[in-house]
């Protein structure tokens, strides 16, 4: 089998163009403030696309630079401040954050009704528990992807790979909800190749170059590749080894252009549902 290739950057820009329909009718421009500290390279490839994507979608869209040193006490006085402004819906502080800062105590100072990471504990337990919250932008992107590829996790066996807080935990709370049969595997699953291998749907976000092999995949599955992964040659690649796992599965994300796009265009999706139900 030859699979399909899941075309995430037409998926997003089309998600995108039904975002700024929505803010067409809604009489102001939704607003969405990123915060960065340091200037990690690799996260200024990611906060130049959401700005450009945010700002051709009609949202009022800025980042916020603060210097490598800031202190946390400082970095909490702007989520305050933002957590204060009327005018923003949306606060996303980029992670990772240097070592002086924990990022848990600057997450949970984010109000969560401006949480569009989805990464404060109230909006992750309004999803463990089934209630309306925002989702992180990852996870609810790969469903799109899998809605747009046609494939139902209802009842079927899906398998993610990796169990972190801001990709995997959430991806198995929503497949859980869409009533797949989730199992979750992680660095102390015993023969991750078999249990891959039963997935219907394989979602898989490690952090390892290519480490899904093609015989890890079964004919016919739809598999989504979260990693994103920059080689020594500077070239970007995902968790899943793409041509081997194509040649079984039934549809495959590719790296780039699979759930990179997704992640920004869910992002400002929850800025605008953020903003409507802040302000209607
Ligand atoms: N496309 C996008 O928009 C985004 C992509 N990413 C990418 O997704 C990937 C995962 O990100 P994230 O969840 O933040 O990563 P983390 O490092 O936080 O989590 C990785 C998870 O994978 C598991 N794991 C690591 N190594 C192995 C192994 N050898 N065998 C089995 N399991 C393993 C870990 O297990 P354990 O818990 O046991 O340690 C952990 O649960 C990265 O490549 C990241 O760049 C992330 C966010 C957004
Ligand atoms: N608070 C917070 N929220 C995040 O959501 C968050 C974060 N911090 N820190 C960093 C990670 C990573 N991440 C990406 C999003 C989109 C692409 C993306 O658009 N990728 C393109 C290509 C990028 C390229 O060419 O380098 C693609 O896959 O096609 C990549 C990475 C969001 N993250």
């Amino acid at each position: 089998m030859t699979a399909r290739i899941i075309d995430g950057k037409a998926v997003a820009a089309a998600l995108r163009a039904t975002l700024a329909q929505r803010i067409g009718g809604l009489g102001y421009a939704p607003g969405l403030r990123v915060v960065r500290v340091g200037d990690d390279p690799a996260s200024g490839v990611y906060v130049r696309n959401k700005d450009r994507a945010a700002q051709q979608a009609g949202f009022n869209s800025a980042t916020i630079q603060l210097p490598e040193d800031t202190s946390e006490a400082a970095l909490l006085a702007v989520v305050a401040e933002l957590n204060a402004d009327p005018a923003v819906d949306g606060i996303l502080v980029q992670l990772p954050l240097p070592p002086q800062i924990r990022a848990d105590a600057v997450i949970q100072a984010i109000d969560p009704a401006k949480d569009v990471d989805g990464f404060h504990a109230t909006n992750a337990g309004r999803l463990a528990i089934g209630q309306p919250g925002l989702v992180p932008c990852t996870p609810k992107g790969v469903m799109h992807l899998l809605a747009a590829a046609g494939a139902s996790p209802r009842g079927a066996r899906a398998v993610v790979l990796g169990r972190s807080n801001i990709v995997g935990k959430p991806m198995a709370a929503l497949l859980l909800a869409a009533d797949a049969t989730v199992t979750v595997v992680h660095s102390r699953t015993q023969n991750l190749a078999a249990e891959c291998r039963r997935a219907e749907i394989l979602v898989a976000a490690v952090g390892r170059p290519e480490m899904v092999r093609g015989d890890w995949v079964a004919e016919g599955a739809t598999v989504i590749d979260v990693g994103i992964n920059r080689l020594p040659d500077g070239r970007l690649v995902g968790d899943v080894a793409f041509a081997e796992a194509a040649r079984h599965a039934g549809a495959i994300t590719p790296v780039p252009g699979g759930v990179g796009p997704m992640t920004i265009a869910c992002l400002l999706e929850n800025t605008l549902d953020a903003a409507v139900a802040r302000r209607g």
